[in-house]
């Protein structure tokens, strides 16, 4: 392979897209207006990764994917992918990147799920023995072989993204775009993508780039989040991080034998609420430890029972849409 060990496998700098819409402005009259659908986006994933390039409806990620796989042209800024430049180089790139994109499919509709397979082998020229081991690979960790010699179109959508993540890496791609990877999916098959993507990006040698509305693939697959909004960047790190930045704290709920008397005095942890005559109360911790917080109200033979509540990374998210783009 061509690429570099030491180069990020995709690099951005003030990479923008703009769209000029027209609308209509009276009877006969149209104005064009231009939206900025990327913005400057500047980034930089390395090798290995698994990142969640996430934000609201229209935000700008499918048009981020479309640029860094080469079918769209950037307006402006700089934009590299696995060394190459997507749009000029994108016959070559392809050997690179494997795409996952619900609407536009890489499986023939009309041929059992094997044949495609089989094309895209010739396509790839990818050597048979690797092929082989790879397609098995793929039939055992997402269970293909119930509907290999089912034709496309009659498989379930479930069935079918599995056989297109499969398409999409058997040429053992070093970087997978996924957009909305379970999306529509039934609770068994995004099991089983959720599982299949995870093991894959615990490899280290796949870089995982993926766009999804499901906070689920959010917590099982992004390490990173890049959370994008009217086309900039609004967060780049992980997923601890948005949770100390939003300030989501864990929380612990302990149910007493006597009322609280509001003793507890361990750094990082304050009672929030107070609830069934003084019986419950919960507790946020911000530095202490759910441990440290059980020993001392046992130490006061008080605790009959304890939950721990984790940070809500749907109220998160939430609140990172709602805040105003900078
Ligand atoms: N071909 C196009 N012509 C004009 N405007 C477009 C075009 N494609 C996208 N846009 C606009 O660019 C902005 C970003 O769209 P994009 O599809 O990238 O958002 P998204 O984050 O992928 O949204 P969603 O989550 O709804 O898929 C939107 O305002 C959209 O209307």
């Amino acid at each position: 392979m061509s690429v570099s060990e030491r180069e990020p496998v995709i690099h951005t700098a003030d990479l923008r897209k703009d769209f000029t819409v027209s609308t209509r402005a009276g009877l006969l009259r149209r104005t064009r207006r231009t939206v900025a659908a990327v913005d400057g986006v500047s980034l930089r994933v390395e090798r290995g990764e698994m990142v969640g390039y996430i934000g609201p409806n229209g935000a700008g990620k499918s048009t981020t994917l479309k640029m860094l796989t080469g079918v769209l042209m950037p307006s402006g800024g700089e934009l590299s992918v696995c060394g190459l430049r997507p749009v000029a180089q994108r016959t070559r790139l392809a050997r690179h990147i494997g795409v996952v994109f619900g609407q536009r499919s890489q499986l023939w509709w009309d041929l059992p799920l094997a044949e495609s397979f089989r094309l895209l082998r010739y396509i790839y020229r990818v050597p048979a023995a690797d092929h082989a081991s790879r397609l098995g690979e793929c039939r055992r960790l997402l269970d293909l072989d119930g509907f290999l010699d089912t034709p496309v179109r009659q498989l379930s959508l479930g069935q079918r993204m599995r056989g297109e993540i499969t398409a999409a890496l058997l040429h053992a791609p070093a970087v997978l775009f996924l957009d909305e990877p379970t999306i529509g999916l039934d609770v068994i098959s995004k099991q089983a993508v959720r599982a299949f993507l995870a093991d894959l990006g615990s490899r280290g040698d796949t870089t995982l780039m993926l766009t999804t509305h499901d906070l689920a693939d959010i917590e099982k697959l992004c390490r990173r989040l890049i959370v994008i909004d009217h086309g900039r960047v609004v967060h780049d790190g992980t997923l601890p991080e948005l949770h100390a930045r939003y300030d989501s704290r864990r929380r612990v709920v302990v149910d007493l034998d006597t009322p609280w008397t509001g003793r507890v005095e361990l750094p990082g942890v304050a009672p929030e609420a107070v609830e069934a005559d003084g019986y419950r109360v919960t507790f946020g911790l911000s530095g202490g430890t759910a441990g440290e917080l059980v020993a001392a109200l046992a130490r006061d033979g008080a605790l009959r029972d304890v939950s721990v509540l984790e940070p809500d990374i749907e109220d998160v998210v939430a609140r990172l849409y709602a805040e105003p783009t900078r």
